[in-house]
């Protein structure tokens, strides 16, 4: 057996060359990170951390954990109207996990460093006597005062989402072994948007001076637009049949009405969720012309008892749903 890197050892070999094109990570040789913010614009920062078996399962490929973690927090900037700058990593690993984890894990970081054009600054890494946890912290720049708020909807405007929902909650379901697909490209795509979401980078920055209010749909499609329409002090109407869905979603949910509530309300989606008002709908056609993602009108903002959120059929007839999104606790 060759001997064990140490805690210094894993540092330079996996995570240095991953900050080795930013400056300001100073080559992961110092105490912290020190950049600076370009003239006219601000940092945007979150954070979003992950569990082995809570946000995916132990033996998933250490790239697509990688790939899932990193997508998760850029679709926050994404929904700020950043664009991404630099993250710092922090994680949290059982003793004796096989170095070649470690391996795989940062070359799903390096390959969507390159994809979505981000650099670590830095990090920590700790050892856990529970599961693999994971946390990155993402940097991106907005224009000063641009930043796109969950509180910029009105009463009237309409409520638009990006690409499609539910092919997540679905894919879960698979994983679980809980829901039989027709076939095996069906299953193979639901699987890879619940590994491997596709956070809707382009699309963020381009709605500052579009959207009112803009969020991300990670809890569930039903519970974040209760968050952003609460958060703009106003109730929302949510057409389950406007949702727009993949054709393997659509083909997995085979008009089963339990199979639509999971999709709107599953969660992992990490498509933006934004208003507009009405006049916007042709600027919107062209941005998602030029983007190549679908930009799909799903309801709209009403005056109503904050956070409430009315989901309709295709008859009008209101939507029972057992639950609205995920919840931790
Ligand atoms: N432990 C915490 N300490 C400080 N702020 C927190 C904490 N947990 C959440 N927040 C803040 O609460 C708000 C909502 O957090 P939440 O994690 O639900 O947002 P999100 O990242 O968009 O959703 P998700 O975690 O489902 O991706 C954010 O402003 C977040 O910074
Ligand atoms: C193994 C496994 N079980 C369940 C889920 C579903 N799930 C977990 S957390 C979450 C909401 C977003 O997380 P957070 O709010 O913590 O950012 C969802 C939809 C999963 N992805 N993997
Ligand atoms: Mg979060
Ligand atoms: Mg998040
Ligand atoms: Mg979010």
């Amino acid at each position: 057996m060759t001997k064990p890197l140490g805690e210094f050892g894993r540092i330079s070999r996996f995570f240095k060359p991953l900050a080795a094109g930013f400056p300001g990570a100073r080559g992961l040789r110092d105490d912290a990170a020190v950049f600076g913010v370009p003239e006219g614009r601000e940092l945007v920062v979150t954070t979003d951390a992950m569990v082995a078996g809570v946000h995916f399962f132990p033996d998933d490929a250490p790239a697509d954990i990688a790939a899932k973690l990193m997508r998760s927090n850029l679709s926050d900037l994404a929904a700020m109207g950043a664009e991404p700058l630099a993250y710092t990593l922090v994680t949290a690993l059982p003793r004796g996990l096989d170095e070649s984890w470690l391996e795989g894990f940062a070359a799903g970081l390096g390959e969507d460093q390159r994809r979505f054009g981000i650099a670590l600054a830095g990090g920590d890494s700790v050892s856990t006597t529970g599961p693999v946890t994971l946390s990155v912290t993402a940097f991106g720049l907005v224009p000063a005062g641009r930043a796109l708020p969950r509180w910029g909807g009105r009463p009237g405007d309409r409520v638009f989402v990006t690409g499609s929902i539910g092919d997540a909650a679905l894919g879960l379901e698979i994983a679980y072994g809980r829901l039989d697909v027709p076939d095996e490209e069906t299953s193979a795509h639901l699987l890879r948007r619940l590994r491997r979401p596709d956070p809707r980078t382009t699309i963020g920055p381009r709605l500052i001076g579009l959207a009112g209010g803009a969020m991300d749909v990670s809890d569930g499609l039903v519970a974040d637009l209760g968050h952003l329409c609460g958060e703009s002090g106003c109730a929302a109407l949510l057409r389950a049949e406007a949702v727009p869905l993949s054709d393997a979603a659509r083909g997995a949910i085979d008009g089963d009405p339990v199979r639509l509530a999971l999709a709107i309300t599953g969660g992992d989606d990490y498509e933006l969720l934004f208003t507009a008002p009405a006049a916007a709908r042709d600027d919107l056609a062209a941005l998602s012309a030029d983007c190549g993602v679908a930009i799909t009108e799903i309801g709209e903002l009403h005056p109503g008892t904050p956070g409430e959120v009315s989901v309709l059929d295709a008859a009008t007839t209101p939507l029972p749903l057992t639950r609205r999104g995920w919840d931790h606790f």
